[in-house]
């Protein structure tokens, strides 16, 4: 197969780290190229320039392939150098055009930390996953976590929770449903899928008295989906839909704002969650952890996410090609 792009992330968190420790485990079993400044990588991993995706095939399976950048300083872990700001949005701007071209299979990237990129680059983005979507040109696109016990959609991302009510609009929960269940379809196998829609208020705004939107706006527009024959439950409490034999029900839950949908994953399964954008005209996934500065540099770092990222990027690749 073609190689998986991996960008580099943020050069002072646990990015590089990562992603060294997973092309020790995966090499032979999945051709990977990581676009960075290979300074950045931990001083023990075995790495080789290359300058083509054709050459980091080729490579993989004896040296971590890095297609070189030079940020113009080493890094200090856990303290991110506004310097590198540009290089890191290069990388993942790279990435996608590697896999846009056809010569890597997907992209996977390691963790950014946004104010870092802000501040050293006025990166305009509040993450990977608005990026993406404004370097596709696509208006709406999906974040979804997903690890084997739970798959879950926010809605709404990166905004402040007191703007999501008025961000909660018909068309974008109607958007994010219609999304998440093409891509349960292609991608994840799912043939019908069963999609479970968290309310916004406290039970599901118990009939109106603990809120209106799930009157007004949600159920409404469930009502409307299953119409067209959507297999969808809910408007649901979303303190009661996440226990096991709850999430036995359904395939993917749609969730109103980022931690109503993320800590129940992240509780689940920290170091075997991905974080896979759907609705991009190509695959990326990411590990489900952030930066982590306080132990970047220490040997600590647990590539276990990065490891399941990637592993979903090559087989959503070869699903898509063996159609
Ligand atoms: N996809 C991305 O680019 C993401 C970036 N971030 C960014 O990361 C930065 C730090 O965010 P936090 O909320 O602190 O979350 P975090 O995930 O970086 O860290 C949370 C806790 O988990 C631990 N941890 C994280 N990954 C680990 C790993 N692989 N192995 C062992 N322990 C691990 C950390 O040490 C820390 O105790 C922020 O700037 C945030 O924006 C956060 C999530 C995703
Ligand atoms: N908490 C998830 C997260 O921040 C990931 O965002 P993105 O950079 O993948 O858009």
């Amino acid at each position: 197969m073609r190689p998986i792009a991996i960008s580099c992330g943020e050069p002072a968190g646990i990015g590089p780290e990562i992603a060294a420790r997973a092309w020790e485990r995966l090499r032979g079993e999945i051709p990977l190229i990581w676009l960075g400044d290979p300074r950045h990588l931990p001083g023990a991993v075995a790495w080789q320039a290359v300058e083509s995706a054709d050459e980091a095939a080729a490579v993989s399976g004896e040296a971590l392939p890095v297609l070189t950048r030079d940020f113009g300083a080493p890094a200090v872990p856990g303290q991110p150098d506004p310097s590198h700001a540009r290089g890191v949005i290069d990388a993942i701007r790279d990435g996608v055009d590697l896999v846009r071209a056809g010569e890597c299979a997907g992209l996977c990237t390691a963790p950014i930390h946004k104010a870092a990129l802000i501040d050293g680059a006025g990166f305009a983005h509040p993450g990977h996953t608005e990026y993406l979507a404004d370097l596709a040109g696509v208006g709406e696109v999906v974040m979804m976590l997903a690890c084997p016990e739970l798959r879950v959609v926010p809605a709404t991302i990166h905004i402040p929770l007191s703007q999501v009510p008025a961000r909660l609009t018909p068309e974008l929960l109607e958007a994010t449903i219609r999304i998440t269940h093409a891509a349960l379809i292609r991608d994840f196998g799912v043939t019908a899928p069963r999609i479970a829609i968290a309310g916004l208020n406290p039970h599901a705004g118990e009939d109106g008295k603990m809120g209106r939107e799930e009157m007004l706006m949600i159920a409404p527009l469930l009502d409307r989906l299953r119409g067209e024959g959507f297999d969808l439950m809910g408007p649901m409490s979303a303190d009661t839909m996440f226990h096991a034999s709850a999430r036995a029900g359904y395939d993917a839950a749609v969730c109103m704002y980022h931690d109503q949908a993320l800590i129940p994953i992240k509780t689940i399964d920290f170091s075997g969650g991905v974080n896979v954008t759907l609705g991009l005209p190509f695959i990326r996934t990411s590990p489900d952890h952030g930066t982590a500065f306080g132990i970047a540099g220490k040997g600590l770092a647990d590539p276990s996410s990065m490891i399941a990222a990637l592993r979903m990027a090559a087989d959503m690749a070869q699903a898509r090609a063996s159609r």
